[in-house]
């Protein structure tokens, strides 16, 4: 059984008076109750147009969210229904999720729903603040008054209020200090083990998703290019941009440094190359990569779109 399903998805972002941009360009992906995936990619590779999505807060160009079976409709972030506040968002950025000018309390009671009222209603503030490490007293405080780490735990209080059943968490200690990022991660796969949910979880450093994941999904250019549980991702990487992905990783700081055989950049999205998107700086690149390659599977829960991996060719037997 799956939450949260990203189906055939798209998004397409128009800027005034520029070309289109294909950020995201036909997305699967599933996450299970209790589950972390991870979703890694360089920078610019649409992680943050698909988390937007994946979360009902932007509709794809084509394709289809679902969220405990039903389809996710973006409503505002406010006045989702109640089946939805399920599907909550960890941001980068704590303030995407908390007011500046609001007392913490009052923010996080905002997320509880209407039903839980008087001594329960405190009761479940006071709980919210517990687990996520915070003392009753930080309520009736505001958000400027804590640390980076500490307004990142509130805003995670803030998404757990409404008892989610799946949290997409878009590069949720990127902008924290190495120990309040420790922090924060052991947090978050805590709870997801503790209350069962499940997590997307989107960052450009695969160490990270490696120590966290269940499941990891490598994204480069608007597309999934490989997909399988983490420690085979680890053990057998079938993509060449995966392989070159994992060889950086000793020398990740804050992203990662692709090996010298990787040359140039990643490409515009708004002007992607057609065919294989990674074709243009992959080593093993041959005439076949002009022609997207189709998602082939490589085993249990796992898939790769490359053409050095397809099955060969049926020849017809006589
Ligand atoms: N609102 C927008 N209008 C125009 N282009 C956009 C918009 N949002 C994102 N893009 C473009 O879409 C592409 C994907 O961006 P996105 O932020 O989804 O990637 P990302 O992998 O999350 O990168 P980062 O980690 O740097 O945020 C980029 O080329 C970006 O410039």
């Amino acid at each position: 059984m799956t939450l949260l399903d990203i189906d055939g998805v798209h998004v397409e972002h128009k800027p005034r008076g520029r070309a289109p941009v294909r950020a995201v360009a036909g997305v699967d992906l599933s996450v299970a109750p209790g589950q972390i995936v991870g979703l890694v990619g360089e920078s610019g590779c649409g992680k943050s147009s698909l988390a937007r999505v994946a979360a009902g807060l932007t509709a794809p160009s084509a394709g289809e969210v679902r969220y405990a079976g039903r389809p996710v409709t973006p409503l505002g972030w406010r006045r989702r229904t109640a089946d939805q506040v399920g599907l909550q968002m960890v941001f980068q950025n704590p303030y995407a999720s908390l007011n500046p000018r609001r007392a913490v309390g009052e923010q996080l009671l905002d997320g509880v729903p209407a039903e839980v009222t008087g001594a329960a209603r405190s009761a479940r503030l006071n709980e919210l603040l517990e687990r996520v490490g915070m003392p009753a007293a930080a309520a009736s405080r505001y958000p400027h008054q804590f640390s980076g780490g500490q307004r990142q735990r509130l805003a995670i209080a803030r998404a757990l209020a409404p008892q989610p059943r799946v949290i997409i968490a878009d590069e949720p200690v990127t902008a924290l200090d190495a120990s309040s990022q420790a922090q924060v991660v052991n947090l978050l796969v805590g709870l997801v083990r503790e209350l069962g949910m499940g997590m997307l979880f989107i960052s450009h450093d695969l160490a990270l998703v490696h120590e966290i994941a269940d499941v990891t999904a490598v994204m480069y250019l608007g597309k999934i290019v490989e997909t399988a549980p983490t420690r085979q991702l680890w053990a057998q990487p079938h993509h060449p941009y995966t392989r070159a992905l994992i060889d950086a990783v000793p020398r990740i700081s804050t992203e990662p440094v692709l090996p010298a055989t990787l040359a140039g950049e990643v490409p515009d999205p708004a002007n992607a190359p057609a065919g294989c998107r990674f074709a243009p700086r992959c080593p093993h690149a041959f005439d076949r990569c002009a022609t997207e390659p189709p998602t082939v599977a490589i085993g249990p829960s796992a898939g790769v779109a490359c053409w050095l991996h397809q099955p060969a060719p049926q020849t017809a037997r006589l």
